[in-house]
């Protein structure tokens, strides 16, 4: 029986005190529903709480992007350790995957990643994954760790992902949990304000982005209290926290990780012509072009807009945006392939 792959993402306050320690006793319980879950799925952890751990050892802690770097880089050995001591208990053990931007835009390097994840899961081994803070300047980071669990749901092809949080779920003005919600538009987010917990990045808005891009894809979302009794196996159940309803997808899981949109670093405008022709699953030649707005590099993902700056699709780049011109000799230059457009 094929194992369905599971994503299970925990928030920097939900696995610390509040004065940054790492919460054993929350680690322990984590580690026993992990562990039941083991052995019908494939799982993918992503833990946050590396800078939350590692900030007592830089004097005068202000949250600067280096200090945040440095703290994440004590931190988040000594949470991996902690994570293992217990994971040992059930005889399972992990594995770090620190991870960056380009590792998703890039497909090689996803492939490289998908390979040797695809090599722990055969070993029984679970790889807890985060972002590898210490080389991520504000540009190239990963807006959170919600975004980070999402692409990997989205690469990896996940039936379920789990925002695990401080907070029980979704809360409404009235402050009780939403149970589900299908579809998530500005109603849904007008219910998340700017707070965070003390440590946390994104907050609900993040969590909310990202649920909405994973339910897109055809992927169910659960927000939900990490601290919640039996928490993790009730949200797989869908017995707590808010459930994200997933929509019908018809991108064919290979391009799903194209279409995340999060990915696109270039974008190309294109006329009417050449519209019609990637609508038809045609390639994008260099002929339909009208600008190059943003460049992008051979083997990146570039949006496609319309003259009226609508988004008609994504598409991984086969050359660099250097060599469009608007010579001749150049009009049947293949920008995309057409199994690498994907029509939003
Ligand atoms: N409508 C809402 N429902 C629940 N929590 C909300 C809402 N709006 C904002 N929040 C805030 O989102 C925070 C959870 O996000 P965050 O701190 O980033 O968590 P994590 O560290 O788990 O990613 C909570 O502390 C909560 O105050
Ligand atoms: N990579 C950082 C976490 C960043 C982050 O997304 O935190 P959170 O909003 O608590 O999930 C760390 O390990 O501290």
């Amino acid at each position: 029986m094929t194992k369905s792959i599971l994503v299970l993402k925990l928030g920097s306050a939900s696995i610390t005190t509040a004065k940054g320690a790492i919460d054993e006793t929350i680690i322990a319980d984590i580690t026993r529903q992990v562990s039941e879950l083991a052995q019908n799925h494939h799982l993918i952890l992503v833990s946050s709480g590396a800078v939350a751990a590692g900030m007592k050892y830089i004097k005068n802690y202000k949250g600067k992007i280096s200090e945040r770097k440095a703290a994440a880089s004590i931190g988040n050995p000594l949470l991996l350790g902690t994570y293992a001591k217990y994971f040992q208990q059930y005889n399972i053990s992990i594995a770090q995957s620190l991870c960056e931007r380009q590792h998703f835009s890039n497909r090689t390097q996803f492939l490289q990643l998908k390979e040797t994840y695809e090599e722990l899961w055969k070993n029984g081994v679970i790889p807890i994954a985060n972002e590898n803070d210490v080389v991520s300047n504000l540009e190239l980071k990963f807006s959170d760790n919600d975004e980070l669990a999402t692409l990997l749901g989205v690469g990896f092809g996940a039936s379920l992902i789990l925002l695990g949080t401080s907070v029980p779920g979704v809360l409404d003005r009235e402050g009780n949990v939403v149970e589900r919600i299908d579809s998530i538009n500005n109603e849904i987010f007008s219910l998340a304000n700017k707070k965070t917990s003390e440590v946390g990045l994104g907050g609900m808005t993040s969590k909310l982005t990202f649920a909405h891009l994973a339910s897109t894809m055809g992927i169910k979302v659960v927000i939900f209290g990490v601290r919640t009794p039996d928490g993790i196996l009730k949200a797989v159940r869908g017995e707590t926290g808010t459930v994200c309803t997933p929509k019908n997808c018809s991108i064919p899981a290979r391009n799903k990780w194209l279409a995340s949109g999060s990915l696109v670093t270039g974008r190309l405008m294109i006329d009417g012509g050449a519209c019609e022709a990637i609508r038809k699953r045609k390639s994008l030649l260099a002929v339909g072009v009208q600008s190059v707005v943003t460049p992008f590099a051979n083997g990146e993902i570039f949006e496609i807009i319309d003259d009226q700056s609508s988004i008609v699709a994504v598409a991984l780049a086969k050359i660099s945006s250097d060599m469009i011109s608007h010579d001749s000799k150049q009009h049947n230059l293949e920008i995309a392939n057409a199994s690498d457009i994907v029509i939003l």
